[in-house]
Parts: structure tokens; C-alpha cells; sequence
């Protein structure tokens, strides 16, 4: 179990809703499909529900279809007894592997949201969730586990350091790690595989004007 973390909302990337500033970064968020054995999937929220079903390929149709991502977690719902019996241990190495997946299909706005970001804490302002995001405290700071938050941050560090090993995402190495019945391959970056991560002016550049630049200012 991650340990908590206080949180200053003015120090701090906060994102709550999708519509704000860095609301691109939820799993909840519109606009950065995935797709996986050919089928397209509308948010990251859907990946991570269907992926605790792969012993149910019904219900990880019933998920994977819907194109609300909060209708994705709720038509889940029902079900999430019934989760693969390892979900507790491997949920987190799931969220991060469907972040990975995420990056890697939307390399240009989700990794650019990413580097905006900064050096800043990463923070999911939850309602009710201090274990994915952090809870609002009465003396205004965030309280909680933030793991969705920590997650983004490690994301966003390997990003800066080494882009490359982010272009191909291998499947993980757990039991059972099935779409649809069908073994998930490595996903590779679709179209945009050799963009460059210019860090210093948080911008992703082609090749082409990358090579422009000064290697310092890399
Ligand atoms: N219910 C709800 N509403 C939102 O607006 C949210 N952002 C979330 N959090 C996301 O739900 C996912 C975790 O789901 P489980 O509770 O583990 O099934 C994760 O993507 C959170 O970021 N939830």
C-alpha cells in the first residue's frame, strides 16, 4: 500500500474534472482512444475496468463498448466481485501499464499534457477516492494515497529521461492478461514513433526541427 501524502492545491497540479486545465490527464478523460488486437477503445477508465475481466470476455465487451468512461465504471460495477482473484496485487502494475498504452497511442497531446506538467506534484482531487487520487482536507490541502498522481509523476520523469523506452509497451507478465480471449501483444506508438522529447521547453519535436537544436538544449 502506498504511503500517504499531503498535498498544497497551490503547489500542485490538481485536476478533478476533464474539462480543466490538466483534466487530460485523468483516465476519465475524452480524446485519447487506445487500441488494442484492433479494437478501439475510448478511454484509458475502459481498459483498466475490462482489465479486471479477462476470464469474462462478455463483460469486458459490455465495458470496452461504452463511450462514456463513467458509464465504463459502472456497467463494471456489478461485476467486480467476480474480478480476476489476483486484481488486488496486480491493479496498480494495470493502471500503469494502461498509462503506458495511453502515452504511447497519444504520444504528442498526452505526452505534452505530461511535460507541462513540470516538476510539479500530480494530483487526481477525488471526492471520495484517497487511494487513486487525494481527498480535500478542511485545512484546504489534499490528502491521500494519490497512487493515480504518483503514477503520472513517474510517467512523466521516465519521459523526460528516456522517451524511447516508452515507444513500445510490452504486455505485462501476469496470468491470464487477455482481451477478448486473445493474448495482448506488445503495443507499439501508433504514427508518431520517432518524436523527439525536448524536456527544457516541454515540446515534443519531429526529428527534423529536433535536429536544429543545440544537443545542450535537448
Ligand atoms: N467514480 C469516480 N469518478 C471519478 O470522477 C473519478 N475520477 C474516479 N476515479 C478513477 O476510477 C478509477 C479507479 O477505479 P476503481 O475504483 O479502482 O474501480 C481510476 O481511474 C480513478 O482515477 N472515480
Amino acid at each position: 500500500m502506498a504511503e500517504m501524502r499531503t498535498y498544497q492545491r497551490a503547489q500542485a497540479v490538481v485536476f478533478r474534472k476533464t474539462n480543466e486545465r490538466f483534466g487530460g490527464l485523468s483516465n476519465m478523460a475524452p480524446g485519447y482512444p487506445l487500441e488494442i488486437n484492433g479494437t478501439r477503445i475510448h478511454t484509458a477508465e475502459a481498459l483498466y475496468q475490462a482489465s479486471r475481466f479477462p476470464h469474462l470476455p462478455d463483460v469486458q465487451h459490455l465495458i470496452i463498448r461504452q463511450i462514456s468512461p463513467m458509464t465504463a465504471k459502472m456497467r463494471s460495477k456489478p461485476f467486480r466481485k467476480d474480478s480476476r482473484p489476483d486484481w488486488e496485487r496486480v491493479r496498480v502494475p494495470i493502471m500503469k501499464w494502461c498509462l503506458r498504452v495511453k502515452l504511447a497511442q497519444n504520444w504528442e497531446n498526452f505526452g505534452q499534457l505530461l511535460l507541462e506538467t513540470d516538476t510539479l506534484p500530480i494530483v487526481e482531487d477525488s471526492r471520495k477516492d484517497e487511494y487513486w487520487g487525494a481527498k480535500a482536507s478542511e485545512d484546504g490541502t489534499l490528502h491521500g494515497n494519490n497512487v493515480l498522481g504518483r503514477l503520472l509523476m513517474e510517467l512523466r520523469e521516465k519521459l523526460k529521461r528516456d522517451p524511447s523506452t516508452l515507444f513500445e509497451v510490452q504486455p505485462l507478465p501476469v496470468d491470464d492478461f487477455l482481451l477478448f480471449g486473445l493474448t495482448i501483444p506488445p503495443i507499439a506508438a501508433l504514427a508518431r514513433k520517432h518524436l523527439i522529447v525536448q524536456p527544457q521547453a516541454k515540446k515534443i519535436l519531429p526529428p527534423a526541427q529536433a535536429s536544429f537544436l543545440d544537443s545542450d538544449h535537448r
